[in-house]
């Protein structure tokens, strides 16, 4: 049977992995905490003596003692701090690294699982996950190697002074630890169903967030508070379950101290009237005892957060076992020829067939192949699969049956960044990042001089709506770009791709979201770059692609029609049908709009 690579040990073997680099700190860390353990022990040896010699009045022996004292005493608190500071420091380079780590196979993970998962929970799993285990590790991991330390020396020394009051602290510690391990078994599915209630949480809040102008359009308010709230609600029933939990633990581990120490002060004084015990031996005895309650207190405890910090890490851990994309592939330069070669198309799919879910199939039998200096159009229904054709091209998907070829090579075999190095992506819904215009136009070649940056955006019909904000192109766009219009956005992506000057453009219905200005600039500024490039475009609006070389029509995942735009509408097919309905459609829009108008007058 396949082992669960959840299940608690798996969890923990694999937090342990993270410590390995560290090995060198950790044995410091050990080496410190042994020290600190045995002056702590020490510490009831000096005791024993100083009682022994207060009743001998040995006056001489009692200031060596008291000396000793003072020194070990010093000594310890030096040793505390450093185990403190050891352990502090091991937890934040394992956390630094955990983050690390999550955040670079985040960015690696394949789009697939990125569209299953919600953004938000992603970001849950990061921030929360990561800071509750945060805790746990700068909190425990100092008394993961100094408790069971500290209790099996004092059980030795104990075994010396009485090894019948011993026993009975034994029994009475197993127990402790077998009642604290039997209640906080259920804490790490707690932790962990509290864990995904909070990212489902954090997903609504972010939603709302997200469409915060559709949300208040709707008055979605009350239907998105409820649906938070009760993912909040959960939230908080299992983690007073946990704290319920918790409680009953400690409660018990409180009066399971108490006793075992009663018991024995009470039996070592009467072991001390018989004159079977020296009043030394039992101050040291009890000592020891208290000595031992920490540990006895804070094992279990630490069993419990191990139990939650389990919990938290699975879920973290289900991030690192998202598959990702590979980086292996062959690179530009190995391909430089077939790159040179005219007569090779840059992009062609064959007999390729794709499904999301893996049973509805989105593309059937697809065959597409793109002249290279020519502008191929996709056009077809919504929901035909014109998108995924260029998902699929750009790599973020692989198909399910057929290939890809790019310049006559199996993208299987490229490397997927290089790969990626050969597109510019203009598509209609934009992302451009918090930053400002000029780093945004950048990012289509980082490192490019001001002057680059004003060239592509002039090139792109941005330059003159640039320089008239306030900052220029200092101007900071705000979340997803949302202080800029439709177009302005369309524009600076547009420069963007002229920066990046890529032989092959994908534009995904660039146009289709705009107003009939802002259209204008960006067809304009559309036909400046793809001069001398390969491009792929993908049009709702059919007038936008009347000029293309070759428009090929999307039907239930195949391609049904291609030819120019005279040829097809000469065929009378498809493509025709669509065009006329929209031609149709605009018409009677634009003499509702003129009828609207000439009333108004
Ligand atoms: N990430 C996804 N997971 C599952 N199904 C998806 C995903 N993306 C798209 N689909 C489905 O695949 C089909 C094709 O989608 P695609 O976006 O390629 O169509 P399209 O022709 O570009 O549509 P439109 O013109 O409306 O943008 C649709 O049925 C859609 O619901």
């Amino acid at each position: 049977m396949k082992k669960n690579r959840n299940d608690e040990g798996s969890v923990l073997k694999r937090c342990m992995l993270y410590t390995k680099p560290y090995t060198g700190i950790i044995s410091l860390c050990t080496i410190v905490s042994v020290g600190n353990v045995a002056l702590d022990v020490f510490v009831a040896y000096l005791l024993r003596r100083l009682v022994s010699s207060s009743l001998a009045s040995m006056y001489k022996e009692l200031s060596i003692v008291v000396l000793l004292m003072i020194l070990t005493i010093t000594a310890g608190i030096i040793f505390k701090y450093l185990k403190r500071y050891l352990a502090g420091s091991i937890s934040t380079y394992i956390m630094r690294d955990m983050k690390e780590n999550i955040s670079s196979h985040l960015e690696n993970i394949k789009a697939l699982k990125v569209d299953s998962n919600h953004s938000g929970e992603i970001t849950s799993r990061m921030t929360n996950s990561v800071a509750s285990l945060q805790r746990f590790f700068e909190l425990d991991l100092s008394d993961f190697i100094y408790q069971p330390l500290i209790l099996i020396a004092v059980l030795i020394y104990m075994i010396f002074i009485n090894w019948k009051i011993l026993l009975v602290n034994i029994i009475l510690i197993l127990l402790i630890s077998f009642i604290a391990m039997v209640l906080s078994k259920p804490i790490s599915k707690y932790t962990q169903e509290a864990q995904l209630h909070l990212g489902k949480a954090n997903s609504i809040a972010q939603d709302t967030i997200d469409g915060i102008h559709m949300v208040k359009a709707l008055n979605l308010y009350d239907t998105l508070g409820k649906k938070f709230g009760k993912e909040v609600l959960k939230v908080l029933e299992k983690n007073l379950k946990i704290e319920k939990r918790y409680s009953i633990v400690i409660s018990i581990q409180m009066i399971m101290l108490i006793v075992p120490i009663s018991l024995c002060t009470l039996y070592g004084g009467y072991l001390a009237v018989k004159g079977d015990m020296d009043p030394g031996s039992l101050i040291t005895f009890v000592f020891l005892l208290n000595l031992m309650s920490t540990p006895a207190f804070i094992i279990p405890q630490m069993i419990t957060s191990l139990k939650s910090a389990t919990g938290t890490a699975s879920h973290l851990f289900e991030i690192l076992d998202w598959e990702q994309e590979r980086k292996d592939g062959d690179t530009l330069e190995k391909l430089k020829s077939s790159l040179e070669n005219k007569e090779i198309s840059p992009v062609e799919l064959s007999n390729v067939n794709f499904s999301y879910d893996g049973t509805s199939k989105v593309l059937a039998g697809l065959d597409l192949k793109l002249e290279n200096g020519k502008t191929t159009a996709i056009v077809g229904a919504s929901g035909s699969g014109k998108s995924t054709i260029l998902k699929l091209i750009c790599g973020f998907y692989e198909p399910t049956e057929g290939y890809i070829n790019l310049f006559g090579n199996r993208l299987s075999t490229w490397s997927l960044t290089e790969a990626r190095s050969l597109f510019s992506i203009v598509s209609q819904d934009t992302y451009l990042f918090p930053a400002t215009i000029a780093e945004n136009i950048s990012f289509g070649k980082p490192g490019a001089s001001l002057n680059e940056i004003i060239e592509a955006a002039m090139t792109a019909n941005a330059h003159e709506f640039i320089v008239e904000l306030p900052e220029g192109y200092n101007t900071l766009v705000g979340e997803q770009g949302s202080r800029l219009s439709g177009g302005q956005r369309q524009r600076i992506a547009i420069a963007r791709a002229v920066l990046k000057n890529a032989p092959i453009l994908l534009l995904d219905e660039p146009t289709s979201s705009l107003d009939i200005i802002s259209e204008a600039l960006v067809q304009d500024a559309l036909e400046k770059i793809i001069v001398g490039k390969t491009v792929l475009v993908i049009a709702h609006r059919l007038f936008t692609i009347k000029k293309a070389d070759d428009i090929m029509v999307l039907n239930q995942g195949r391609i049904v029609e291609k030819g120019t735009h005279e040829s097809l509408i000469k065929k009378d097919g498809l493509y025709s049908k669509l065009y006329f309905k929209q031609f149709l459609t605009q018409e009677g829009a634009s003499s509702n709009a003129a009828r609207e108008v000439s009333g108004v007058c």
